[in-house]
């Protein structure tokens, strides 16, 4: 039996003044990655140089203004990468990077060491804050751990007077969810009252979930909680940096901004310590799914898939939201019913507002419109049959006829597995299409005649002979019935018929469905002609609907 009782519960703020519930999330946050920093220290093989590049460029490439990009003063090969950044010229002057330190002298000397050339710095530092932390890992009460932070302002203030450019200051009480909030907000107020920031020059107060450690909404407490008690909160940008140790990032994230963060610090796909950072990806999609504008370059997720999967060398989960391989697709039954219906709907309603049942977004909006929506196995159904018909074949079958083939393709997925469009256009053109015998078409030449009757002349092959028949009857369809009825004897009526055109322009055909009933035998199936010319078409969907009969009488 697991031993919980080893484990003891979270002391959560007691904080019913709280407002966010009653909010909605109505804009992007200032978005700020930290993939190459606490991402990259969180990898089996920290990228190398030209990984970090590549990755920095996909950074900008994404729209992020805002990019941690290492702990320079940790190794040389984070302060290489940021020296050639700097040499190569390759930060735009619409970025702001952001590199992190302790509040150690000598690593902040060497952090302004590797900065120098920079128009703009964030310069982050941080220290833990926790009580489990001044406990076991510093050994100092309150006092001493907010002098550390002093400290690591005033070196930040010092170093600063001689750089060139603008330096801005970040702070992080490291573990600020296992920190009580009036030494966290006592805290930062010192660093605030050191550094004496202003509303055109604002002080960035990060706090992190360092470890996730209660439900989202205990955070979401805490955030607002600080919110509202900083002093001058307009020389504040409050910034927010989740983990995911209980796989509920995303969420906090969400209600941290519901709480008044106005900046968010993660990832792509979550990378970093443990279970993670936050996933910006996700937190961003989530609001573009809501129609709000998430201010980050997002339409192509594969080739951003394919850049992470190589810097950092981890796989994105095929269930993971928006990315993973198979988050657009259906296997089973009623999902591939609701989304056919709901993807015709859309189409008939020539609607601009996206509503597909299971599809919370339109995968072609991110990039992923050739990628299966519905994939049949032995889940599947007919809806699911006929929207791989319509969707890569633009065969239309009628309702009616959904059932008939679905269970041919539900026969053999249920042998095989998954059977794939191709396997099923093969089926459905040796059920329908090509199927010659007994009956075979050859030719025929209908007229009207009258103003009610047509007259077909008839060239068709049955078991091997030529047959030529003339008769008239009420339509195209009626007088080759009533002309293959004088011929075999075969008295059929006709039960369902549909065509549609298929392609556009001198390239286009009809298909032509017919549902026949055999009125001797009682067997009723149907059959699908296709050509250039419509009445040939529907012609040749008889004689499919006959071949299957005779099929069946077999
Ligand atoms: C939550 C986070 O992600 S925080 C960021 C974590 N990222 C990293 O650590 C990656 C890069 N880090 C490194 O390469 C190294 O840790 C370095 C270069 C920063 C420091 O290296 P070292 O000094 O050799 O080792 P180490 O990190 O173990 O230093 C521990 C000492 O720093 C002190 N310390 C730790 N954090 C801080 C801080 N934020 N501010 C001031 N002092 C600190 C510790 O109390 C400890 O002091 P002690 O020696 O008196 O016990
Ligand atoms: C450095 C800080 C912000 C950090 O990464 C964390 O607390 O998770
Ligand atoms: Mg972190």
């Amino acid at each position: 039996m697991l031993n919980y009782k080893r484990y003891k519960r979270v002391p959560v703020l007691n904080y019913p003044k709280r407002e966010w519930p009653n909010k909605e999330i109505q804009k992007a946050p200032i978005w700020c990655s930290v993939d190459l920093r606490d991402g990259n220290q969180a990898l089996i093989e920290p990228m190398v140089v030209e990984e970090k590049i590549e990755m920095f460029q996909l950074l900008l490439k994404l729209g992020f203004k805002e990019i941690e990009i290492g702990f320079p003063a940790a190794s040389q090969i984070e302060y290489d990468f940021l020296r050639e950044l700097v040499d190569r010229n390759m930060i735009p002057d619409d970025v702001v990077v952001q590199v992190l330190v302790q509040c150690r002298e000598h690593l902040i000397a060497r952090t302004f060491e590797a900065i120098q050339g920079i128009k703009q710095v964030i310069v982050h530092i941080y220290n833990s804050t926790s009580t489990l932390q001044r406990d076991v890992v510093f050994n100092k009460n309150r006092e001493e751990i907010k002098e550390i932070a002093i400290e690591g302002t005033r070196l930040v203030k010092k170093y600063a007077k001689d750089f060139p450019g603008k330096i801005i200051l970040e702070y992080s009480p490291e573990s600020f969810t296992g920190t009580e909030v009036d030494f966290a907000l006592d805290i930062c107020t010192a660093v605030q009252n050191e550094w004496q920031p202003t509303p055109d020059n604002k002080l960035i107060i990060n706090l992190p979930a360092t470890v996730e450690m209660t439900t989202p909404n205990a955070y979401a407490d805490q955030i607002e909680w600080m919110s509202r008690n900083f002093k001058d909160r307009d020389s504040i940008i409050l910034s927010v940096h989740p983990h995911n140790d209980r796989g509920t990032g995303i969420a906090a994230t969400e209600l941290a901004l519901l709480a008044g963060a106005d900046r968010v610090e993660g990832t792509l796909f979550g990378n970093g310590e443990r279970t993670g950072n936050v996933d910006i990806l996700t937190v961003a999609y989530n609001m573009f799914s809501q129609g709000i504008d998430p201010e980050l370059e997002l339409d192509h997720i594969n080739e951003i898939v394919e850049i992470y999967e190589r810097c950092c060398k981890i796989p994105v989960h095929i269930r993971h939201p928006y990315a993973g391989k198979l988050v657009f697709t259906a296997f089973s039954g009623s999902h591939q019913d609701a989304i056919n219906k709901g993807v015709r709907a859309l189409k008939e309603r020539k609607s601009k507002i996206w509503e597909v049942p299971y599809l919370p977004i339109d995968p072609s909006d991110v990039g992923r419109e050739y990628e299966p929506i519905v994939r049949i196995n032995s889940q599947s159904g007919k809806g699911g049959v006929a929207f791989v018909m319509d969707s890569y074949y633009g065969y239309k079958l009628p309702k009616a006829m959904h059932k008939e083939f679905a269970a041919v393709i539900q026969k053999i997925s249920e042998e095989q597995g998954e059977v794939a469009p191709e396997q099923i256009m093969d089926v459905f053109a040796n059920e329908y299409l090509h199927i010659n015998e007994p009956f075979e078409f050859v030719k025929v030449k209908v007229e009207d005649v009258g103003d009610t009757d047509t007259h077909a002349d008839l060239i068709f092959k049955y078991k091997g002979e030529i047959i030529s028949v003339e008769a008239v009857g009420n339509g195209p369809i009626d007088s080759v019935k009533r002309a293959i009825r004088k011929k075999t004897g075969i008295d059929t009526k006709v039960l369902d018929y549909t065509e549609h055109a298929m392609g556009e322009g001198s390239h286009a055909k009809a298909a032509a469905y017919i549902q026949i009933l055999d009125r001797k035998t009682g067997n009723a199936t149907f059959g699908v002609g296709v050509s250039s010319n419509i009445t040939r078409a529907s012609i040749r969907a008889v004689f499919s609907a006959l071949n299957r009969l005779a099929k069946k009488e077999q």
